[in-house]
């Protein structure tokens, strides 16, 4: 059936500005068949009033917490959280339990992922086997089971030239390193950005324990030629290693979390572990460095970090709780309300990094509108402002700083492949 929907708002992909259009898109090949107007034939018609129509998002950076997990999140939960997003595509990330260091965990998460019906997902595997730090693992078999890139997040490879052999094989396979750039030798036992850790009265983590690895990592990226994807950047020295990268020639991508790009350590006044998160929320001089280099570019994409955890986990105290907030339903609405709203940051470099960007680096087929391209739709209300409040979320988490915030930008609807995934006020399955 060709579904045609009127009334929508299109983001030009070349001047960045809005139009009205009509997009027609045909429900069992999940392609797009016209952009155009209201004289498209159609055997169904529907009808918006001045939603943008964008390309679904695509987020590089979740924690679908599944297997191992599943008080935290299923692959159901997570997905469908995503789906809320608008997101049509995430990648999650290893560090479950078991870890996706092995072929069948792989496959066990694509498939099951497949049946859930929402969002698709793209495992991260793991670079050192139970992400240990030591062995690596089966590249090659983990790549055939259809891991689209390979990731100890959650802690970094310590050891030098085990990134350096980790590097030179992904780089024979074609795959990407994705790091979470920690140096634990500098990091320690810290839960907080050193300025926040004295008014808590917690451990401090060193901001420079991000840069540090990352430096170390570009290097190696630049001997073998690796594509690099740098998790989470959070400080000002991070991306001035990642915009001299660049400017040498190193294959590197970055990625900036909606927190990192609002939020600051000073925020941070009582022991609540709503605040905690890996990297910590870093100064303001941190927070204007990323937005720069967001807005310049070097840092690619947005990616949330989605991490959720149990109330209970998170209710122990900032020493004590896990580091993560979550991310997928709150990531466009603050990053609409508060950055572009304002005229910060232009809708058309928030929908690009949110779209394009991460699906060219990732190869992932999705992420732009034009006709016989993916049927795969965010549709975004921004007349309705309402107050984030975590007991509405799809997600188990309700771990996020930013309960009680006003945002506009609301997921209306996700299309994927044709297929409706999300219709905003639907019942939560979980
Ligand atoms: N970001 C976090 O604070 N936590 C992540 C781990 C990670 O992304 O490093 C988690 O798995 O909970
Ligand atoms: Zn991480
Ligand atoms: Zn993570």
């Amino acid at each position: 059936m060709r579904i045609r929907i009127d009334g929508g708002r299109l983001l030009h992909s070349q001047t960045g500005e809005l139009y009205g259009a009509s997009v027609c898109y045909d429900d069992v090949t999940g392609k797009i068949t016209a952009i155009g107007d209201e004289t498209i034939p159609a055997d169904k018609v529907e009808t918006l009033q001045g939603e943008l129509i964008l390309p679904g998002f695509i987020d590089m950076h979740v924690h679908l917490r599944d297997p191992g997990f599943t008080a935290k999140e299923t692959l159901t939960s997570g997905l469908q959280s995503a789906a809320a997003g608008g997101f049509t595509h995430v990648a999650c990330m290893p560090n479950t339990n078991p870890p996706t260091d092995a072929a069948e965990i792989v496959r066990d998460i694509t498939t099951r992922g497949r049946d859930v019906g929402k969002t698709s997902v793209h495992p991260i595997a793991c670079i050192t086997v139970s992400q240990k730090g030591e062995a690596l693992t089966d590249f090659a078999q983990l790549k055939e089971a259809g891991a689209i890139a390979l990731s100890d997040d959650g802690k970094g490879v310590q050891h030098g030239r085990r990134m350096l052999d980790a590097m030179t094989r992904a780089k024979e396979l074609d795959m990407p390193i994705v790091i979470h750039s920690e140096d634990e030798t500098l990091s320690g036992n810290g839960v907080l950005h050193p300025e926040a850790a004295k008014r808590i009265g917690v451990p401090g983590l060193l901001e420079e324990s991000e840069a540090a690895m990352i430096a170390r990592d570009i290097l190696l990226a630049e001997r073998t030629g690796v594509h690099l994807h740098v998790c989470h950047v959070s400080t000002e020295q991070s991306v001035a290693l990642i915009r001299w990268a660049k400017a040498r020639g190193v294959h590197i991508t970055a990625e900036v979390t909606p927190h990192h790009l609002l939020l600051t350590e000073a925020l941070i006044t009582e022991d609540d572990a709503v605040w905690k998160v890996n990297p910590p929320l870093q100064g303001e001089r941190d927070r204007m460095a990323c937005l720069e280099g967001f807005l310049d570019g070097t840092l690619d994409m947005i990616a949330t970090d989605h991490a959720p955890h149990t109330v209970d986990e998170k209710s122990r105290g900032i020493l004590r709780a896990p580091f993560g907030m979550v991310g997928s339903e709150v990531a466009f609405p603050l990053l609409y309300t508060y950055l572009v709203l304002p005229g910060i940051v232009p809708l058309s470099r928030l929908v690009e990094a949110m779209t394009r960007v991460p699906a060219t680096h990732f190869g992932i087929d999705g992420g732009a509108m034009h006709v016989g391209g993916t049927a795969d739709f965010a549709i975004v209300d921004l007349t309705k402002e309402k107050e984030i409040d975590p007991d509405r979320f799809y997600t188990r988490g309700r771990n996020t700083p930013f309960a009680g915030w006003r945002a506009t930008g609301w997921t209306a609807r996700t299309i994927h492949l044709g297929r409706e995934i999300f219709i905003a006020g639907e019942e939560r399955f979980i």
